[in-house]
């Protein structure tokens, strides 16, 4: 296998992207630099509900619990309903482990969804920033926000160090399990991220909502895009196969609209909903399950 070569190929590409996009944003519509972003250093004393959130989040997210998550939603069987209105019950959460974010939801996926389109993406790039986060639906089914939301990481294996609040790992269970806490643990290496537990919340949960209505990039952004120790830090290299290495450059080009439009000014929801109901309608039926 060609995996570093075809690894480092993979990061020039990006990191060529990275520039390009940010280059882009050097225009700027926000008034916040790139690199204020995602700054959890202080969390403690400037934001302590992001802290506590990535302790309950880090404490609980054992490999036992991802699978009885997956068992638990799977069955598509708890809701029937349309895009648009998931997007608009959305506008409820405002998400605990967001340091740049004190908007609802529903602003965040439009904002995003904005970026994208302005930057001349294709139709279902836009949309892919536009629902991404509606996996967070699930928080309107009951559950607490530390398996909603938040950065994913592998479980089944040793937690990186490149994972936001590392410290919080020690009381999870599964940091001192005699497999779990190998670095390859239940994993071959270069197995291929399609096999790999993430910790559960939106991510995983929308990719299967949305299995039979989008292309695989599409899916595939959706699945990874809050796994920045992968992504962003670049560890977990060894859990990559080809078809990873091809896609993880979607979910850079990605990350810039997710992760910079969250300073920009509130978009008007009532405005924008004729376009965005017809992009919906281009790919989903009128109600999907849930
Ligand atoms: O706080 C954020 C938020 O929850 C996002 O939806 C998720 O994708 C990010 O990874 C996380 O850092
Ligand atoms: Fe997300
Ligand atoms: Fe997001």
């Amino acid at each position: 296998m060609k995996d570093l070569k075809q690894l480092s190929e993979a990061a020039r590409v990006t990191e060529a992207w990275e520039d390009y996009i940010i280059t882009k944003y050097g225009e700027n519509k926000s008034s916040k630099e790139t690199t204020a972003f995602r700054d959890y250093s202080n969390a403690l004393e400037t934001q302590p509900t992001v802290a506590a959130f990535y302790k309950e989040n880090h404490e609980k997210q054992t490999l036992a619990h991802v699978l009885a998550m997956t068992e638990k939603y799977q069955s598509l069987d708890k809701a029937y309903l349309g895009v648009w209105e998931v997007l608009e019950i959305l506008d409820g959460l405002v998400d605990e482990s967001d340091p740049d974010t004190q908007m609802s939801q529903t602003v965040h996926a439009l904002q995003s969804a904005e970026a994208a389109r302005r930057d001349g993406q294709p139709r279902w790039m836009i949309l892919v920033a536009l629902i991404h986060d509606l996996g967070k639906y699930l928080y309107f089914e009951g559950e607490q926000q530390w398996t909603v939301v938040g950065d994913t990481f592998p479980v089944g294996c040793q937690f990186s160090n490149k994972i936001v609040h590392p410290e919080y790992f020690v009381r999870n269970p599964d940091y001192n399990h005699p497999i779990y806490s190998t670095k390859y643990g239940i994993y071959e290496p270069h197995c291929g991220l399609e096999r790999v537990h993430l910790s559960y919340g939106h991510d995983t949960y929308l990719a299967m909502v949305c299995q039979n209505y989008l292309p695989a990039e599409a899916l595939y952004i959706i699945r990874h895009h809050s796994f920045y120790a992968c992504h962003t830090e670049g560890s977990y290299d060894w859990l990559l196969n080809e078809h990873d290495v091809e896609m993880m450059k979607w979910v850079k080009i990605f990350n810039q609209y997710d992760l910079y439009s969250k300073a920009e000014k509130e978009p008007n929801t009532e405005e924008l909903k004729p376009y965005y109901q017809e992009l919906i309608a281009e790919f989903f039926p009128e109600k999907i399950r849930w």
